[in-house]
């Protein structure tokens, strides 16, 4: 059993610290919103991620997660600590550094006793080394800085962290890599790999695997422009460069462009990393151009079929950046609605789960339907815009006879394009042959 403080209870560190407590050990996870940590004293998970919430108050119960806003009572005594705390995209798109400097800082005064500071948060190339100075400049213990960078995806986080593919420990150090193997054996039982490396390059692996994820998915996305101006089926294309097991099938899909709160920020930290070192990172430059034009790609649609805008009404179904989320950072959605509402078009959205995130973008400039069809209610048109199960088969006849136009803007490919067809729709997908 170890003692561990996690900084930041954000989607990295509250799933990181409830897998670790979940594996036996004792962990305080520590976060400066009061509001949050309030809400997980009472077992309330502020985000959506299925099957947390669950899992947080089971190890509350059994006394091995606790939550506070007090940092130096519980890293004194950790054994590890992690920094989880956000990086978000700073000047000329490089990751900006001040929360985890600062979690830095706090950490070099509390320590106590020989401690390995983590960092989970997806920093630059040398953040190990400007944490390393600072928590320096604040103690006289001693300790070991580790890059430990995460790879979970939003709507599959329990999934991804407690079997992870591989686990990326950056360190020179013999005792903290030691103390990482313990830590992390119960998650890589089977032949699933940690890999030591040294911080550097831990730190390039985590943008390296983001942007190359990124990249796949513009690829596709040009793919289906191409696919468009020729006649042909994206989908047909992507299946068939799928099944070739060199490129295989995952993040071939494409869509109105990728989100959420890592990709578009990372592949600009990147290019920006590339940038300073006297590189220019052309392809990621096209992969980010590509996804901007994407995530208006549906507008651009509606506007040809419909040339004004002005006075219509649309349903919008999905708001969160994907499905089993309600995460709304960089969502293509809010591009979509902001240029609906800007055409002077009425906009009826639905959500499963986002629509209190959506409030803070849109507040009462949309319109909020309990159900999928009650956002189609008159409607000259149909976004579908994530690909959540529940819009996958709609009822094709009510919901025709529910809208004012049987129009549909399919945003994800998840509508089978011939049976609307067959049943009066006009149907436009991301790279599939039109109506
Ligand atoms: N969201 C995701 O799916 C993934 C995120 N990452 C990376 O992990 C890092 C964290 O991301 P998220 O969890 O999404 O961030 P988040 O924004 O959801 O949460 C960060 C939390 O840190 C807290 N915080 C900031 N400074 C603090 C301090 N000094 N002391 C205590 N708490 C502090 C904030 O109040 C906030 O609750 C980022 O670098 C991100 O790029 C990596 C993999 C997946
Ligand atoms: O660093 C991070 O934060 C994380 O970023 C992504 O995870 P996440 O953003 O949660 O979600 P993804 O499933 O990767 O989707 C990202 C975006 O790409 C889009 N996407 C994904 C896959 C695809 O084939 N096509 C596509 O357009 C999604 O709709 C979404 O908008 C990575 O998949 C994680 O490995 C990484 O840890």
């Amino acid at each position: 059993m170890m003692k561990i403080a996690v900084i930041g209870t954000g989607y990295v560190g509250l799933v990181a610290g409830t897998c670790f407590a979940e594996s036996g050990h004792e962990v305080t996870c520590i976060d400066v919103n009061p509001r949050k940590i309030q809400a997980l004293k009472r077992g309330e998970v502020p985000i959506y991620e299925p099957g947390l919430e669950e899992l947080v108050r089971r190890n509350m119960a059994a006394g091995r997660l606790h939550f506070t806003e007090e940092l130096a009572g519980s890293v004194g005594p950790a054994q590890v600590v992690f920094i989880a705390v956000g990086t978000p995209e700073g000047e000329s798109g490089r990751a900006d550094l001040q929360y985890v400097l600062a979690a830095a800082e706090q950490v070099g005064r509390a320590l106590k006793q020989y401690t390995v500071i983590v960092d989970k948060s997806t920093v630059p190339v040398g953040t190990a080394d400007k944490v390393h100075e600072v928590v320096a400049r604040h103690t006289r213990c001693e300790f070991d800085v580790v890059s430990n960078p995460e790879f979970l995806k939003e709507g599959a986080a329990l999934e991804d962290f407690l079997k992870p593919d591989r686990v990326v420990i950056g360190t020179r150090s013999e005792r903290a890599r030691k103390l990482m193997a313990e830590l992390y054996a119960p998650f890589v039982r089977t032949e699933n790999p940690i890999l030591f490396m040294d911080p550097c390059s831990a730190e390039l692996t985590k943008y390296a695997a983001n942007a190359m994820l990124a990249t796949r998915i513009s690829f596709m996305n040009d793919m289906a422009a191409l696919c468009e101006k020729v006649g042909a089926d994206v989908e047909q294309v992507r299946k068939g460069m799928g099944a070739d097991k060199r490129i295989g099938y995952s993040f071939l899909h494409p869509g109105i462009g990728y989100g959420g709160s890592c990709f578009p920020k990372d592949v600009k930290a990147l290019t920006a990393t590339a940038r300073d070192m006297g590189l220019e990172f052309d392809l990621l430059r096209a992969v980010e151009n590509t996804n901007a034009r994407q995530k208006r790609c549906l507008l651009t649609k509606a506007l040809k079929h419909f040339g004004d805008l002005s006075g219509r009404t649309f349903a919008v179904w999905g708001l969160a950046f994907k499905p089993k989320t309600d995460d709304m950072r960089e969502a293509p959605s809010v591009e979509l609605i902001e240029g609906l509402l800007g055409k002077g078009a009425r906009v009826q959205c639905h959500d499963p789960v986002a629509v209190e995130s959506a409030r803070r973008y849109f507040g009462d400039r949309v319109l909020y339907a309990p159900t999928n069809y009650a956002a189609a209610e008159g409607a000259d048109a149909l976004f579908l815009v994530t690909e959540w199960n529940e819009f996958r088969h709609p009822d094709l006849k009510r919901l025709k006879a529910t809208m004012k136009s049987p129009t549909i803007f399919d945003g994800r490919n998840v509508i089978d394009p011939q049976l609307a067809r067959e049943e009066g729709f006009t149907y436009f997908g991301i790279g599939r042959p039109s109506s």
